[in-house]
């Protein structure tokens, strides 16, 4: 190879005089440091910008060795290591420090042909400045990245989730299962149960939670704007639309999660549509006759009995199928009593200090009131009664009276125990309105016999029969 690059008058052909030009008409209108060495160290080419930087005329360095040139020059290491230096900091005889890199060029035997370098930043002041600039962007950008997952991303996480009853073990044990898999999830249960909790959650245990969680709620939008609203649209697609075309929340929630929440009420149209894109993955946006490939996880949550509607012809089997490959169903608030001292202690703290107001704890019997109403708003629901106690509380604790009404009257208990005689049946229920009117009204027991509708007389004659006692039974609040 060597021989190659020399012609039978031993001029070497890699630095004939046309090539060296070419070089130099290449390189020296350019503002960046270059130079050329040949195997033996000698400057074959140096651009203008690095001979002004040396602080030497181009035709005193050409043909020169660069350690007479540079006395600390690395040359003759880079070429005996054939190793190349990428980004070496340098300080050149003149006294500039700078960030070269020097790089041997070797040929299919690995011998140097020569050597290419160059510098990156003349000064390392700026390589510095630059670096700082380029922490200051990532500090930025990483901000930015975790306001957006604040403001757009999934908040919850498991440990969001309360509640340690044996249904609600199973739902999030299934849940934790459902996060570690890419498979689409279906979330039933009643309003206010927690499904946005969970599908949060779900995303956030998952492989995707860097990416973005996106909600759409499917009964929210009018139908005719769900399908832009899902999958985009281009510009003019229809009046109104914007400059520019706009894209869905599918393509938003590219990488990341989409959950679709009230798919029960998702329209027949829209769910052939939908079905489409889970089959093909991709997406067509509104006006565009092109489509674009889609990565995304699908979480649904309806408190609708969605096999009911199929039954009925209103929601497409197919897709139904497709939705409910991992069902998790999360139990209302009346089948898990148990969890209702955990979730009053953690929400009355949570709202107390989101409210401002020092309330850390709730009597027993508003406890009581509490443990014996049905929900049927469920965990919201009782979000709500709480913050209003907390609000209308007078001390750093609720009470009964802090509770609405329709709490304290429509307590109906229904008969659960065994089945007996009626007389006895009658007599348990009895005693047990009587307590609870006793517990009521602290006990009063002039305003719990009007509460009863019976007299006074009447009401002690039973509290006797029954042996109930206003220190046996009514326990002072906690
Ligand atoms: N297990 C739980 N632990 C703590 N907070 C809960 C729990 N379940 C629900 N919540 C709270 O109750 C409220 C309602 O929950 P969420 O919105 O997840 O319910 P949902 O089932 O999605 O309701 P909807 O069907 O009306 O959309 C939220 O403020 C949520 O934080």
């Amino acid at each position: 190879m060597q021989e190659a690059l020399e012609d039978n008058r031993g001029e070497n052909l890699l630095f004939n005089n046309y090539f060296i030009s070419m070089m130099e008409r290449i390189f020296d209108p350019i503002p960046i440091c270059i130079i050329v060495v040949d195997k033996d160290t000698r400057v074959k080419m140096i651009n203008k910008a690095f001979a002004d930087y040396l602080g030497f005329p181009k035709h005193r360095i050409i043909g020169e060795k660069v350690l007479d040139i540079d006395k600390n020059s690395r040359w003759p290491y880079v070429f005996q290591k054939k190793q190349a230096e990428i980004a070496w900091k340098h300080t050149f005889e003149n006294g500039h420090t700078a960030i070269v890199h020097r790089i041997p060029v070797l040929d299919e035997h690995g011998d140097i042909l020569y050597g290419f370098g160059m510098v990156l930043f003349e000064d390392v002041e700026q390589f510095r400045e630059i670096v700082e600039k380029n922490r200051l962007l990532e500090t930025t950008l990483d901000y930015y990245r975790k306001e957006l997952q604040r403001i757009k991303g999934a908040k919850y996480s498991f440990n969001c989730i309360i509640g340690n009853s044996t249904k609600m073990k199973e739902a999030k044990g299934l849940a934790q299962k459902a996060a570690a898999t890419d498979s689409n999830v279906l979330l039933l249960g009643e309003s206010g149960t927690g499904k946005e909790l969970f599908a949060h959650a779900i995303h956030n245990a998952g492989g995707r939670r860097f990416y973005p969680f996106i909600k759409v709620n499917c009964a929210a939008i009018p139908s005719e704007l769900l399908e832009s609203e899902l999958f985009g649209y281009e510009e003019g697609a229809f009046t109104g639309a914007k400059k520019g075309g706009k894209a869905g929340k599918f393509l938003l929630a590219n990488k990341g999660t989409i959950f679709l929440d009230e798919i029960g009420d998702m329209p027949e149209k829209m769910q052939a549509k939908l079905l489409r894109v889970l089959q093909e993955k991709e997406i067509e946006p509104v006006g565009s006759t092109e489509t674009k490939n889609i990565d995304v996880r699908l979480i649904t949550a309806t408190n609708k009995n969605l096999e009911e509607l199929v039954e009925k012809g209103q929601f497409r089997e197919d897709l139904y199928y497709r939705l409910n490959v991992l069902t998790i169903k999360i139990p209302p608030l009346r089948e898990r009593t148990e969890d209702i001292d955990h979730l009053c202690e953690v929400l009355i703290k949570k709202i107390s200090e989101r409210v401002g107001k020092y309330v850390t704890k709730i009597s027993k019997n508003a406890l009581d009131i509490i443990k014996s109403y049905k929900w049927p708003g469920n965990v919201r629901q009782l979000e709500n009664v709480l913050e209003r106690a907390i609000i209308l509380s007078n001390s750093c604790m609720i009470d009964c009276d802090d509770l609405p009404d329709y709490i304290k009257l429509k307590d109906k208990r229904t008969y659960n125990g065994p089945i007996k005689p009626m007389k006895d049946i009658i007599e348990e229920v009895e005693k047990e309105a009587i307590i609870k009117a006793l517990e009521y009204t602290k006990g009063n027991k002039f305003t719990a016999s009007k509460l009863l509708g019976i007299s006074r007389s009447s009401l002690y004659e039973k509290m006797n029969r029954y042996g109930i006692s206003i220190q046996k039974h009514l326990v002072s609040p906690s």
